[in-house]
């Protein structure tokens, strides 16, 4: 049974992820930590995240998940090397110095990022990574769609899929286009959309030789990217201190 600290207990994903390991018999959250004064979700005790490295102690956790915002996950990363804890991390939204402070946390303790924790979304990238030798020269575009409450954009998972994209071809992104804005071939137009509590919705479509490939995902429920993190969290438990990606998971 792998024993869960889950950062941002009273948001979107941090309940969410409270309320999935409840049906699982392989992990269970043991303290949530938080930064607005809830005592508790869904009778797991969340305690504020400044105490966060005692808390772990304390409360003996094996692995830190954290959903919140790039401020409080480099807090956290401080307190899971001080308690010596592996973490997850799901947040999207990070700076250079905030990779390269991940990279520096990873040296003492595993931790393993990922910008989605839907199955789905990598199979997607791997299907972008096939895909486009067989297109070549067809013009490329890529649209997220998020619920109104997302703060970061374009989504971690559309800067992924831009990745995966620049792996195969030298793209370079324009992001929205206004005014006049005549395509250039070795463009890739990014869009972010937000309405409502769309849970999240990524396409990437190929076009030319009148024909237009669309591949795209999208997720019904948060409880997909939480079932992720949980078996990320599972298997993180037992690796040595390193960097991990979600690849590893679903390779294992
Ligand atoms: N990798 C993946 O599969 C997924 C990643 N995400 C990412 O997860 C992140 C969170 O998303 P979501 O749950 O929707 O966001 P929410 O805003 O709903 O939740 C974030 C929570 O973190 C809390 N928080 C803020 N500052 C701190 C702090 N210093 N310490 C501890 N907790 C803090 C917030 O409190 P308060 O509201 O009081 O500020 C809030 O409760 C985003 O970056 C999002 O992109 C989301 C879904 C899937
Ligand atoms: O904020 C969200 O909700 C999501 N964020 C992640 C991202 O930025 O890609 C993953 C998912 O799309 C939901």
């Amino acid at each position: 049974m792998t024993r869960v600290a889950v950062n941002g207990a009273a948001g979107r994903m941090g309940e969410t992820v409270i309320e999935t390991a409840a049906d699982r018999d392989d992990v269970s959250v043991v303290v949530g930590f938080d930064v607005d004064g809830v005592d508790e979700v869904q009778g797991v005790p969340v305690v504020d995240a400044g105490e966060a490295a005692d808390a772990l102690a304390e409360y003996d956790a094996d692995v830190a998940v954290d959903f919140t915002v790039p401020e409080a996950t480099l807090s956290l990363a401080e307190a899971c090397r001080e308690a010596g804890v592996g973490m997850v991390v799901g947040t999207t939204g990070f700076d250079e110095d905030g990779f390269a402070a991940l990279d520096d946390t990873a040296e003492d303790v595993p931790l393993l990022k990922a910008t989605n924790f839907a199955r789905g979304v990598h199979a997607l990238l791997r299907a972008i990574s096939e895909a486009l030798p067989a297109v070549p020269d067809y013009d490329l575009e890529l649209m997220e769609t998020h619920h109104n409450g997302k703060i970061d954009a374009p989504s971690g998972t559309a800067k992924t899929m831009l990745e995966t994209v620049q792996e195969e071809r030298d793209v370079e992104p324009v992001y929205g286009r206004e005014g006049h804005a005549p395509r250039d071939e070795d463009e890739i137009g990014v869009f972010a959309r937000r309405a409502g509590d769309i849970r999240g919705e990524h396409e990437l479509i190929a076009a030319g030789n009148d024909e237009v490939l669309s591949l795209s995902h999208h997720a019904e429920d948060r409880s997909v990217f939480a079932a992720g993190a949980l078996d990320a969290a599972v298997w993180i438990e037992n690796q040595e201190p390193g960097r991990y990606d979600f690849g590893n998971v679903i390779d294992q």
